[in-house]
C-alpha cells in the first residue's frame, strides 16, 4: 500500500472514534517529563490541536513541579514535600504563582498558538475558577478546593479557544492564593464540567502491578479494585494521590480516566483514536 493510501486508511480508521468524542469534553492533565522535553511537548500540543479541530472540547490543565523546583533552587530557597505536596510558605507561593500562571502557562499558550491552535490561558483566580481554603497548616499555603466555577473555561471553549489552566486557586478563607496539586485540580475541573474523560499524562506506562516491570501494566481497572491494590502496597508514592484523584473524578461523574505515558509520542491520539489501549483505563463498571 502506498504511504498516501496508508495515511488515508489511518484517518478513516479514526473516524468512529472522532464521531464518538466530538462535542464531548476531555480534560488533559499535562505535567512531569512530557513537559520537560521539547520534542514530547510538541507532540502533546499537536495531539491537543488535532482533537480540538475535530470538535472535541479539550481542556488542558498543566503542572510544572520541576520548573517550580528549578526556580526555587535558583533563588536559594529549599523545596520540601510533605505527603507528596510541596510545603508552600509565602515566598514559595510567590514563585509558584509566577512560574505556573506566568512562565509555564504562557509558554504553553504560545506554543499551541504557534502550532496553529487557538489557546487562551486561565488560572484558578480568573473568574474564581478554583476557590480554596487552607488544606492543613502542615502544608503551608496549599489549598483544598471548595468550589469550581467552570464558566470561564466553558466561555473560552464556546469562543473556539483551547483553555490552558494553571492550578493556583483563589483563597476564600484568607487574602492569599493557594497552591493546588495539578492532578487534584484537573480531576475536580473534569468532574465539575461533566467531562467524558480525564487523561493524566505521567512518566510511567500506567498503573503497574510491579512498578519495576513495565510488562505488568494494568490495562483496565475498576474503582472498587483500588482500595485492595493500595492495601497490597501496589499503589505507592506519587501514585497514591494520583489514584485518589482518579477515583474522585469517576465518583464525580467522569466516565473514564486514563493514566498515560507522556514519554510515548502521541500517546493521547493512540489511546483515544484507536483500539490500542496503551495506558491504564479506570472506570466504575464494565
Ligand atoms: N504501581 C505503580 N505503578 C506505576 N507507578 C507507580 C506505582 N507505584 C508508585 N509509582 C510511582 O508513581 C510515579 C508517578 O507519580 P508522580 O511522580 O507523582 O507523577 P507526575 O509527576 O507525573 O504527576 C511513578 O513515577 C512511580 O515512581
Ligand atoms: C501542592 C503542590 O504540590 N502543587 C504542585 C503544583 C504543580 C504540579 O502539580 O506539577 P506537576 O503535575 O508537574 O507535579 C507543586 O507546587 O509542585
Amino acid at each position: 500500500m502506498s504511504s498516501h493510501a496508508q495515511q488515508a486508511r489511518t484517518l478513516v480508521e479514526a473516524l468512529p472514534y472522532i464521531q464518538k468524542f466530538t462535542g464531548k469534553t476531555i480534560v488533559v492533565k499535562y505535567g512531569g517529563n512530557a513537559m520537560v522535553s521539547e520534542a514530547l511537548r510538541k507532540a502533546v500540543m499537536c495531539d491537543i490541536i488535532l482533537l480540538s479541530l475535530v470538535g472535541i472540547r479539550v481542556v488542558v490543565v498543566h503542572g510544572g513541579g520541576p520548573e517550580i523546583s528549578e526556580m526555587l533552587k535558583k533563588i536559594g530557597h529549599e523545596s520540601r514535600f510533605v505527603d507528596g505536596l510541596r510545603y508552600t510558605d509565602a515566598e514559595t507561593m510567590d514563585v509558584v504563582q509566577s512560574v505556573l500562571c506566568g512562565k509555564v502557562n504562557k509558554n504553553l499558550v504560545a506554543q499551541l498558538n504557534r502550532l496553529g491552535g487557538q489557546a487562551i490561558g486561565l488560572c484558578g483566580m480568573d473568574g474564581q475558577l478554583f476557590q480554596a481554603v487552607q488544606l492543613d497548616e502542615k502544608y503551608g499555603l496549599v489549598g483544598r478546593i471548595t468550589g469550581v466555577n467552570p464558566e470561564p473555561v466553558e466561555n473560552a471553549l464556546l469562543s473556539g479557544y483551547i483553555p490552558v489552566v494553571s492550578t493556583v486557586a483563589q483563597g476564600v478563607d484568607a487574602d492569599t492564593a493557594y497552591n493546588i496539586n495539578a492532578d487534584t485540580a484537573a480531576a475536580q475541573l473534569a468532574a465539575a464540567m461533566g467531562a467524558e474523560k480525564l487523561i493524566l499524562l505521567t512518566d510511567v506506562r500506567g498503573l503497574l502491578r510491579d512498578p519495576r516491570d513495565e510488562g505488568t501494566l494494568i490495562h483496565v481497572l475498576h474503582t472498587y479494585e483500588v482500595p485492595e491494590l493500595a492495601a497490597q502496597g501496589i499503589i505507592s508514592g506519587g501514585m497514591i494521590p494520583k489514584m485518589e484523584c482518579c477515583v474522585d473524578a469517576i465518583d464525580g461523574g467522569v466516565e473514564r480516566v486514563h493514566i498515560l505515558d507522556g514519554r510515548i509520542p502521541h500517546s493521547i491520539l493512540i489511546e483515544l483514536l484507536s483500539d490500542e489501549g496503551i495506558g491504564t483505563m479506570l472506570q466504575k463498571e464494565d
